[in-house]
């Protein structure tokens, strides 16, 4: 028995249109995976699908070995976090806890043991009398996680759970739920639209649009070497730049003229000899004093961030791209109206075929 959760040719049908087309995953026993798109792309639908909220019009979903398209719900196992919350307001902490179990016929004794050792796992043993109302949200949002794990699911699916709190708590929650998570081993699926949170939470993130899943691999590979321009521009922040090869040789290495300036030589992961689209973090670039030949530009605002120094830059050609120094580089920083060069790492950028969809350097 494999443990693991596959998700196979999913196919989600509201009338004609698509909310889910042809979803294709694997999430491993003990992993935590993220559904990761732009409001409306279909995630929480894909997770309803999982949770047997939504029906499955075409392909199958598989746990344990076993297809359970058509087990309902509350046979399945799982438990969920919603953003909502969605505890009983009239229940005590304790009794909130308790529920599942409860409608398990879990024995008092037993019973007793796993909803005060859910409460500790996300310390509100101390709450465990009050009720609800008198929690603050970051409370309520770890009663409804104690109140998902304590029934010991095999699967846990949490949909947007931080987003009804502020930013600082949703930070300290993302770490709890990560930790709690890594403890218990639960094969976990998380929806979220923030890619900040889904990097820094997830083994591993499928990305989504209008859909249809665009990438799916760790936080670091998806950043680094995104599959096509939209993820590029949803994870994080890329400069876009114009670019042309001009010459490639059998070997896929490629002179590529950048903004009809200058020339950066790239590998390229097969022949290619067109207009493409070269992504560039703000991080890998170089800035220096102005050099013949190089791209150039004028600093037209700068930011100083602490651990670096943000600048927008206005190339030659009018275009404004954003730039990341590290103060530790540095001795000062550079003032608004300073002329520079812009030059970057040949391996750290990502270049994609003229229409931006896809990638054409190796991973
Ligand atoms: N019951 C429904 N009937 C018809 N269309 C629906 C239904 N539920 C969702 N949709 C549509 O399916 C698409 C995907 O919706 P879904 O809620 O999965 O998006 P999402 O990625 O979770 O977005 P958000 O972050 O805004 O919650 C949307 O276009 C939505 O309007």
């Amino acid at each position: 028995m494999s443990h693991s959760m596959i998700i196979q040719n999913v196919v989600k049908k509201f009338g004609d249109y698509r909310a889910v087309n042809q979803a294709n995953f694997t999430v491993e026993k003990g992993e935590f995976f993220t559904l990761l798109g732009p409001s409306g792309c279909g995630k929480t639908t894909l997770l309803r699908m999982i949770a047997g909220f939504n029906s499955i019009e075409e392909g199958e979903i598989i746990f344990n070995d076993k297809v359970i398209n058509d087990i309902p719900a509350h046979k399945r196992d799982i438990g969920m976090v919603f953003q909502n919350y969605a505890i009983f307001p009239h229940l005590s902490v304790y009794k909130n806890v308790a529920y599942g179990l409860k409608a398990r016929n879990v024995a008092a004794k037993e019973m007793k043991e796993r909803v005060e050792e859910a409460l500790r796992m996300v310390q509100m043993e101390e709450y465990k009398d009050r009720q609800p109302s008198h929690l603050s949200g970051g409370q309520q949002q770890r009663i409804a996680l104690a109140r998902a794990v304590v029934i010991h699911p095999k699967i846990l699916l949490m949909d947007e759970p931080l987003s009804n709190l502020d930013a600082k708590l949703r930070v300290q929650m993302r770490i709890t739920i990560r930790k709690l998570q890594k403890q218990l081993g639960i094969t976990t699926v998380y929806v979220t639209h923030d890619q900040e949170e889904a990097l820094a939470i997830s083994d591993r993130i499928a990305i989504m649009k209008e859909g249809v899943i665009q990438q799916i691999g760790e936080s670091e590979k998806i950043y680094k070497r995104p599959a096509n321009g939209f993820v590029a521009n949803f994870i994080g922040t890329s400069n876009f730049l114009e670019g042309k090869v001009t010459k490639i040789n059998e070997e896929g290495l490629a002179d590529i003229l950048v903004l009809n300036k200058s020339t950066i030589k790239v590998k390229l992961k097969k022949q290619y000899e067109d207009k493409v689209v070269i992504s560039i973090r703000p991080e890998e670039f170089v800035i220096s004093e102005p050099v013949e030949g190089q791209l150039r530009g004028e600093v037209t605002l700068s930011t100083f961030l602490g651990d670096f120094i943000n600048y927008e830059i206005k190339l030659e050609n009018g275009q404004v791209i954003e730039v990341n120094e590290y103060t530790k580089d540095v001795n000062f920083s550079r003032k608004i109206g300073d002329k520079v060069s812009i030059t970057t790492k040949a391996d750290k950028i990502n270049i994609f075929d003229h229409t931006g969809e896809e990638s054409l350097v190796n991973e």
